[in-house]
């Protein structure tokens, strides 16, 4: 079996969909497309917008080669080979618009707009959604982490647990994205320019006869990089004692060692124990890593508890975003194309949080100029500019209309950027250390109540009056 590349990475009913557009001779008809999640992950108060990268290169890539026609003209379906030929001619022509990776988002606000024939906007429909939801899934499970880590070093560890390949090196990067500081996954490495790292594993001790001279081989290896393992047998009364006899070796040949890594028992008791006695041992830049199985509710109590842990290896909680597996973004078509009209389409549903909101619309974010903060994310038509022109702004509650109030101060910053225009890629990709800082300077714009970790101030994404009526409107006719 060879993997001839993600085009075919859909939905079947994608390429159905193609099909009968062609047969009905509407394959050619304008559509609007918007991808947005209608619930925050975790309970947190945000989500960190990752994933566009690769839809860019995916989308770059997409065309049909011989072997996924092959594929296609033997299915069920019968395609006709006419289609076949125009897959194999087939080009993505669109607009996409998107959110910048890095960027903070919230649900129920296009993060990708994807305007182009019907043909070509469904067909990507799959792959942008797969991507766009694990990445800023992990990127926000990521950024809890680094919230509650408060400054010391992240590791990610997660590879040999998560869902397969893409995932542990896609997610590398997202955790990246977010304030992780390296990961053990070359291979992310390498692709990415993520710094890496790695200890050594409890196969190394126990590969040997006796731990000390495990240590001390391991030292004479790698002596400018010596991360001891220290819980194999006991920690405090074998490991910590052999990972002590080693450090001082190594000052012997004029070198440092790095850290003792534990990774069972107590890690708040036994790393205060490590510490004291390190020190106590004149070894106080020797640093303490833990792992086992954390997420940012153990590190947090961890720090409570006053743990002297200096670098944290995370792994299957982070990578799996064990406590919440999908993000569950969504694509809907919002607008399509009638003799030559645009009309703004809605989806029902009896959950009212499901009803689409319909219209080619844009995302502003709504910055108070006294104080440079967040005030709150401004949905609007796309033919809509008052906010772009800084006139006084109505934010009013969809829920209940009747709270609202105005703002006068503010910038009104476009959240979404176009990235391919008529399949022309217009957006220079930025390279990973910006993006990582364009989160930071993104993310100061909140306050801190809507960052915390638990019971987050709910921030607020507004719908312009036009779009609230328009969507009233809609669902009053479409009841009719
Ligand atoms: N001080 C602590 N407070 C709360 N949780 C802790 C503390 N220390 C460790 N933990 C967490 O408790 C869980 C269980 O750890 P523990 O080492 O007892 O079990 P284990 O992983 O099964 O051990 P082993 O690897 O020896 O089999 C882990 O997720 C660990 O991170
Ligand atoms: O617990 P996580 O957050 O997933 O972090 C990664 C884990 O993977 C390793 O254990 P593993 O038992 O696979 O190998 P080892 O023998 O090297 O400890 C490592 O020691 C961590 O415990
Ligand atoms: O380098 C490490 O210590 C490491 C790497 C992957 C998984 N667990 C630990």
């Amino acid at each position: 079996m060879t993997d001839s590349g993600l085009t075919l990475h859909t939905d079947k009913y994608q390429i159905n969909m193609m099909y009968a557009h062609w047969k009905n001779g509407t394959a050619d008809t304008g559509a609007v497309f918007e991808a947005y999640f209608r619930k925050l992950p975790f309970g947190n108060g945000y989500a960190v917008f990752a994933g566009l990268e690769r839809i860019v290169n995916y989308i770059k890539e997409l065309h049909f080669n011989e072997q996924e026609l092959h594929y296609l003209s033997q299915q069920e379906e019968q395609y006709e080979p006419a289609f076949l030929e125009l897959l194999r001619q087939f080009q993505f022509k669109g607009t996409l618009y998107s959110a910048e990776e890095g960027a903070i988002v919230f649900p129920n606000e296009p993060l990708i707009r994807v305007e182009g024939t019907v043909f070509e906007t469904q067909l990507v429909e799959t792959a942008l959604l797969n991507f766009m939801n694990y990445q800023t899934l992990i990127a926000t499970k990521a950024s809890r982490i680094v919230q509650v880590a408060s400054g010391d070093t992240l590791l990610e560890f997660g590879t040999r647990r998560a869902q397969e390949a893409d995932a542990a090196v896609w997610g590398a990067r997202a955790t990246y994205i977010a304030g992780f500081h390296a990961t053990s996954n070359l291979h992310a490495g390498m692709l990415f320019g993520i710094p890496t790292k790695g200890t050594h594993a409890h196969s190394w001790v126990q590969g040997h006869d006796s731990e000390e001279e495990a240590f001390l081989n391991y030292a004479k290896a790698l002596p400018d990089q010596v991360t001891l393992l220290i819980d194999t047998y006991d920690t405090l009364k074998s490991g910590l004692e052999h990972a002590i006899h080693t450090a001082h070796w190594l000052e012997s040949i004029g070198k440092r060692m790095s850290a003792v890594r534990l990774d069972s028992g107590d890690l708040a008791y036994l790393s205060k124990e490590a510490r004291k006695r390190l020190d106590a041992a004149g070894l106080p830049y020797v640093s303490i890593v833990a792992s086992n199985d954390l997420d940012e509710t153990l590190i947090f109590n961890l720090k409570a508890q006053g743990a002297k842990i200096d670098t944290w290896g995370v792994g299957t909680q982070l990578i799996t975003a064990a406590d919440q597996p999908s993000l569950g973004g969504v694509y809907k078509l919002t607008a399509r194309e009638r003799e030559g009209q645009w009309i703004p389409v809605i989806k029902l549903s009896n959950n009212p949080e499901k009803v689409s909101t319909p219209g080619r619309k844009d995302v502003y974010r709504i910055i108070d100029r006294s104080t440079g903060l967040a005030e709150a994310d401004y949905i609007a038509l796309s033919d809509e500019d008052e906010m772009v022109r800084g006139e006084p702004l109505r934010l009013f509650d969809p829920v209940h209309p009747y709270i609202s109030r105005v703002v006068t101060d503010y910038e009104a910053v476009p959240l979404l950027t176009r990235v391919i225009d008529k399949g022309e890629l217009v957006y220079e990709l930025p390279s990973l250390e910006q993006i990582r800082a364009f989160h930071q300077r993104e993310l100061a714009r909140f306050k801190p109540e809507v960052q915390r970790k638990l019971n987050p101030e709910l921030y607020v994404v507004h719908l312009s009056e036009k779009a609230w009526q328009l969507k009233m409107d809609l669902i009053q006719s479409s009841k009719r």
